[in-house]
């Protein structure tokens, strides 16, 4: 059996095809597809998007894009294939009357049809009408939606509704792109495959958890999409939280999208809640300003292109999150994420409890406690830091603190890491929706983070200046020094 024998052919149907996304992105994912054969033979991929273009145009748009943001040399077969796939189809999304010529586009094709709104959400609600008076939803077919989505919890079921209106639950792929990485996905294997982590897993081994998603990248030319979302609405309320489901939730009895999601939600709804009364002890917001990234002098936010002098909006946020349940009682997620910072760096690092006694006082006054770092990108790997004898006959038991390193790189000689979205689209033709966000996930996160930005509000707490280059607001080191903890650097 082949691999894409389980994949109905499809019409995958790219909205916003001309945009950032899908030229970044979406293209090269399904080339990279096309290589491993990952795609059912039958496939097209239409390009839908507002500007006129002849089918030969839209290759050589699609050819550019693969030469630029695919890193590797183009294998020639398979840009041949995905070539051979492309339909273009001129589309204004907000008038339903056109519509009518991507039916004609669409007729004569499969009967699973993909469609990815790789456009602003706001017109999600204008493309589903067009679909839909153009009779071109029926339960075959699937919708993919970009984050983020909505502003507030508010927004979001707005946005939810506009979709539900047409496409079922079953049938709606929401995108956390974090949830396509390796180093993510590992996640559950490192914990549930490996009786170690499984049995140790709570608050009797576990101390607290820091989870680090550090960009060096600042607002990359983005400052009025920017701006309206900050830190907390673009990264905190889906990435981070869908990291911190994923550590502490309880095992799923199997892999199937209902038993993960539910019990990826199970956590997110157990996160106590942090409002007016306490936002001030559990949370830090930053802003960078003028520093110096590997020497070079970069802007603060303030000064980059097209800023508001006066924006409040935060690059960086860090909050101790706490989860009301039996498993976590007293044991603190120590979360931080932030534009601007020394490097793109994003780990996990779990602080195991410290041994109750200590009969190694000649070589530690007081013994280390395991750490167990997951480092998420780059350098993906999982690293174990425990004690051991040196070895030598001078001293009977002089110890020392050491790792086991598991390197991804090193362990699997260098094989490609896989983008996110070359798993998140496979998982889409497949039909498989267990990668992706359910809608009660997305208002659970919501109705958490709406409480923070509030209270941040409510409380007129501005963001901290940070020098960019550095590790954010000094006020961080103070959120999580307060527990007598530190940031692991
Ligand atoms: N870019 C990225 O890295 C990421 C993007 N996203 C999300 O993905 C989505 C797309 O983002 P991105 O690609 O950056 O945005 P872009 O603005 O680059 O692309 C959006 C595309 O939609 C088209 N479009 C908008 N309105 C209409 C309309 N009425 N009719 C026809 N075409 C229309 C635009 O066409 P035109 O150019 O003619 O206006 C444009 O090609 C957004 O929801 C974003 O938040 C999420 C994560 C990362
Ligand atoms: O969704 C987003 O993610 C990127 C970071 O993604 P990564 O895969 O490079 O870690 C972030 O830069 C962007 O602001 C945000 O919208």
């Amino acid at each position: 059996m082949k691999t894409t024998d389980y994949q109905t052919a499809s019409e995958i149907v790219i909205f916003g095809a001309l945009g950032d996304l899908s030229r970044r992105k979406l293209l090269p994912a399904l080339y990279q597809l096309e290589v491993c054969n990952l795609i059912h033979k039958d496939s097209r991929i239409v390009g839908a998007a507002r500007q006129e273009h002849s089918l030969d145009e839209f290759k050589e748009i699609v050819l550019e894009s693969l030469q630029s943001f695919v890193k590797e040399e183009l294998n020639q077969e398979a840009v041949d294939r995905l070539i051979q796939r492309l339909v273009y189809q001129q589309l204004d999304f907000k008038n339903k009357v056109s519509f009518g010529n991507l039916y004609q586009a669409l007729v004569n094709g499969n009967k699973t049809r993909v469609y990815y709104f790789s456009t602003p959400p706001a017109i999600y609600g204008d493309i589903c009408h067009g679909l839909n008076d153009a009779s071109l939803i029926t339960d075959a077919d699937r919708v993919v939606m970009e984050k983020p989505i909505g502003h507030s919890l508010e927004s979001s079921k707005v946005i939810n509704d506009q979709v539900a209106e047409f496409f079922k639950e079953e049938q709606t792929y929401r995108i956390d792109h974090y949830l396509g990485k390796e180093t993510v996905l590992n996640l559950m294997v490192l914990r549930f495959a490996n009786s170690l982590f499984t049995n140790n897993w709570d608050r009797n081994s576990i101390d607290h958890v820091q989870i680090t998603v550090a960009e060096s990248v600042g607002i990359e030319g983005r400052w009025g999409f920017y701006d309206e979302a900050g830190q907390m609405r673009d990264m905190v309320q889906n990435h981070l939280l869908q990291i911190l489901s994923l550590l502490a939730m309880e095992p799923p009895a199997d892999l199937s999208a209902m038993s993960v999601r539910d019990e990826k939600l199970k956590v997110v709804k157990a996160l106590r809640p942090i409002n007016r009364d306490n936002i001030k002890e559990k949370t830090v917001r930053g802003q960078y300003a003028d520093g110096f990234l590997n020497g070079v002098a970069v802007p603060g936010y303030l000064n980059e292109e097209g800023a508001n002098q006066a924006s409040k909006t935060e690059t960086f946020v860090a909050i101790k999150a706490e989860i009301d349940n039996w498993r976590w009682k007293d044991v603190p997620f120590y979360l931080r994420t932030g534009k601007r910072m020394p490097i793109k760096h994003s780990e996990i690092v779990v602080h195991f409890k410290q041994q109750p006694h200590n009969i190694f006082k000649e070589s530690y006054s007081e013994l280390p406690a395991n750490k167990l770092t997951i480092r998420l990108q780059p350098d993906e790997g999982v690293e174990l830091q425990m004690m051991n004898k040196i070895p030598g006959i001078a001293s009977q038991m002089n110890i020392q603190e050491n790792k086991l390193d598991l390197s991804f790189s090193e362990t699997y000689n260098n094989e490609r890491v896989v983008d996110a979205y070359e798993r998140l689209m496979l998982e889409v033709l497949n039909g498989n929706q267990s990668l992706f966000v359910s809608r009660d996930e997305v208002e659970a996160a919501w109705l958490w983070a709406d409480s923070i930005i509030d209270a941040w509000q409510g409380t007129n707490e501005e963001p901290k200046p940070y020098a960019a280059g550095s590790w954010g607001p000094v006020s961080s080191i103070s959120l999580i020094a307060r527990d007598d903890r530190q940031w692991v650097e």
